[in-house]
Order: structure tokens, then C-alpha cells, then sequence
């Protein structure tokens, strides 16, 4: 390993980020359904978690634990530092919380709700006045300030949502599926607002159910299914987890094509794109051993791709068998990359789409 990776790594190691969410085994049951049956959670501040899990799995329910709304019947969680149990003020001082539950009120204009925010918050009136016009102004929500809440769109309430939370400053936003029901535009709008908090040091921890968000997002992301996070890691870790990679070698010279094949057996052919498939799971390792065996043998490759399963592979893999099956529809058959058997394996699960 080159030596200024491993200072930095030992730099790392010395001053680990500090974390803004830490929970170990939290518990929570209603009647006798159990929702989480032990989840461990660790999020180091200033990042973007996403809690991914299909519906009923128990991402509001983390949500309200974890911002006090509601308490754990077991485990232990730390937020901002300070201990949900013995000192949820603190906590509740230092979070905001966006989604399903909105603060927005309709009945009153864009720019009171803010107001009342300032006024919960305990700032003057002119310091409300004040950071209420910064926020709208930021969230592109002045033109329509003196509206009632209730004539704003599904994306200017979520904008007028997250506003009001920030007139409190707070370092760690909860924001539970905070693009449900939004356009793409709006969606979109969503995605650089929260890119520009984190780019603030705010830490966010977000519930979804749109993969792409996550995988956009996220630094990390988080599987939950019967109550237990069944996987955890960055989109890349994840997508690693199940099978389908490959890398794809394209040759313009029909002579290097051909060496390539018959020195690569296992690779699928595609003899008239001249393409190569070689099952991969695109890590540095592999790609490595394939670009060092194309310049042992002196083929030049005249592009390589690396394609990696995407999150909706993840998420079925991990969580399939609580969705609901679509009738089998009969698929064409495709041949095997390696010329392995297609029998689908314990991760093939039939793709649909989550919402
Ligand atoms: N107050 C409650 N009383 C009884 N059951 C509840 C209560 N709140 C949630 N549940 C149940 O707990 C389970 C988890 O709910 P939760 O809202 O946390 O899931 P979720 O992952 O956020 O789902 P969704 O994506 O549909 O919002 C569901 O089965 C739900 O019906």
C-alpha cells in the first residue's frame, strides 16, 4: 500500500467522524407484532443515511424512536451524543424531523407556519422575521409566502416542510421518505436540497422506498426486513452482495477479438458486436486480474464496462419474499455468461417496482 494511503488511513483510524446516530438492539412491538426485533445502527455525523425496507418494515417507527416521538421497548440509542432515554430534550434540541407526520399547517399562510416555528424555537420577532424570510427565500417559497399552505404544491409543502425544521438550526434532519409522491422535477429539487445540508455538516438520515434516492444520496444505506437490518454497507458494498456483475471487453479489431476469446473460454461471446462477458463482481481485485491478463497476452481491449447488479437486485435479494410475487411471465431464455446453468439461485427474485 503506497504510504501516504496508509497515513491517511492511520489519520483516519486516530480521528474517527464523530457519530451522530448510534443505536444497539433497539426493540419495538405492537401487540404482538414485532417491528424491530434489534436493530444496530451507527451514522457518522455530517453523512447521508438511508433506512431502506419495504413497506410495514419499520422505517417510521425507527424514525419516531430515534426522534422521541415515541420510545423503544428495548436498546439503547444515542443521538447527538446525548442518551434517548435520560435526556430526550437534548435530543429533541439538536434534530429535526420531516415526513409523513408534517408540521405544516394549511389553514395558515407559508411565511406563519414559519413564524411559528421561530416562535416555538423562542427567537425574537425581528430574529424570526428574519430567518423565516432567509429560509423561504432559500427554498424558493417567497413568491408564495402569504399563501395559505394549503394552495402550495406536494413539493413546495415538502420545501416548506424541511424550512420550517431548519429554523432551529438543528445538526441532524430526519426526513422520513421525504420525495414520496413527488414529481421528478420536484424530486430532483428535493435531492439538491439535501445534498446542499450535508454539504453544511448536517447529518440526514432518510427512510425510502425509491432505490434510486438511496443509491443517489446515501453514503450508506441500510436494509430492513422482519425487523432486523439485514444488510448494511455503501450503494456499492450492497450491490455487491448479489450476483449478475460483469464486465464487458469491446473490440474493434476482429483479430484481437478472436485471440481474446479463445484465450478467455468462460467469457459469453457476442461475435458479431465483438464483445466479451466476463462474470465479475467489478471489485478492484478482479478488474485488476483482467486488465493484467489483456497485457500479458498484449490484446487491446477497446473498452471495458463494468456493470454491477443495481439496488432493486439488493433489495429483492434481501427482502423478496415479503413482496408481493407477480404471476411468472415467460421469460426468454438468455445464456449463461459463463455457460453455467440459468437456474435461478437463492438471490433471483422477480423485479418489480417498489413503491
Ligand atoms: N401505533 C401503531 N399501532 C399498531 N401498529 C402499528 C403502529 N404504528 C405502526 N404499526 C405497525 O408497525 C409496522 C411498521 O410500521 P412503519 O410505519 O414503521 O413501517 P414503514 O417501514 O415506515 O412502512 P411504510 O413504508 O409503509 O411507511 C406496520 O405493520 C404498522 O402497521
Amino acid at each position: 500500500m503506497p504510504s501516504s494511503v496508509m497515513s491517511m488511513s492511520n489519520a483516519v483510524a486516530e480521528h474517527p467522524a464523530p457519530v451522530a446516530v448510534s443505536a444497539v438492539g433497539l426493540r419495538k412491538s405492537y401487540g404482538d407484532k414485532t417491528v424491530l426485533d434489534g436493530v444496530d445502527l451507527r451514522i457518522p455525523a455530517g453523512s447521508v443515511f438511508a433506512l431502506l425496507g419495504p413497506n410495514g418494515a419499520g422505517k417510521t417507527t425507527a424514525v419516531k424512536i430515534l426522534s422521541t416521538l415515541i420510545a423503544a421497548d428495548g436498546g439503547q440509542a444515542q443521538v447527538a451524543g446525548h442518551d434517548l432515554d435520560h435526556d430526550p430534550q437534548a435530543v429533541r434540541a439538536a434534530i429535526g424531523v420531516t415526513g409523513q407526520f408534517s408540521a405544516v399547517d394549511g389553514l395558515i399562510t407559508g411565511e406563519e407556519n414559519m413564524l411559528l416555528m421561530a416562535d416555538l424555537h423562542h427567537l425574537s420577532k425581528r430574529e424570526g422575521r428574519r430567518v423565516a424570510a432567509e429560509l423561504l427565500e432559500r427554498f424558493d417559497l417567497t413568491a408564495a409566502a402569504k399563501k395559505p399552505a394549503s394552495t402550495y404544491s406536494g413539493g413546495m409543502k415538502r420545501r416548506l416542510d424541511i424550512a420550517m425544521t431548519l429554523v432551529g438550526g438543528p445538526r441532524i434532519i430526519f426526513l422520513d421518505e421525504p420525495t414520496t409522491g413527488l414529481d421528478p422535477r420536484s424530486r430532483h429539487t428535493m435531492w439538491g436540497i439535501i445534498r446542499e445540508l450535508v454539504a453544511d455538516g448536517v447529518t440526514v438520515f432518510l427512510t425510502t422506498q425509491y432505490l434510486e434516492e438511496a443509491d443517489q444520496l446515501a453514503d450508506r444505506i441500510a436494509v430492513l426486513n422482519n425487523g432486523r437490518i439485514a444488510a448494511e454497507g455503501t450503494p456499492g458494498e450492497l450491490k455487491r452482495l448479489v450476483p449478475g456483475g460483469h464486465v464487458r471487453l469491446r473490440f474493434a479489431d476482429p483479430a484481437a477479438y478472436r485471440s481474446a476469446a479463445a484465450a478467455l473460454a468462460e467469457a459469453a461471446r457476442d461475435d458479431e458486436a465483438l464483445t466479451l462477458q466476463l462474470p465479475s463482481d467489478g471489485s478492484q481485485r478482479e478488474l485488476r486480474a483482467i486488465l493484467d491478463w489483456l497485457d500479458s497476452t498484449g490484446v487491446e481491449a477497446d473498452e471495458l464496462t463494468v456493470h454491477t447488479p443495481d439496488l432493486d437486485d439488493v433489495f429483492f435479494a434481501l427482502t423478496g419474499s415479503q413482496q408481493p410475487q407477480p404471476q411468472p411471465q415467460p421469460q426468454p431464455q438468455r445464456p449463461h455468461p459463463t455457460g453455467r446453468s440459468d437456474r435461478p439461485g437463492p438471490f433471483d427474485q422477480p423485479k418489480e417496482t417498489v413503491r
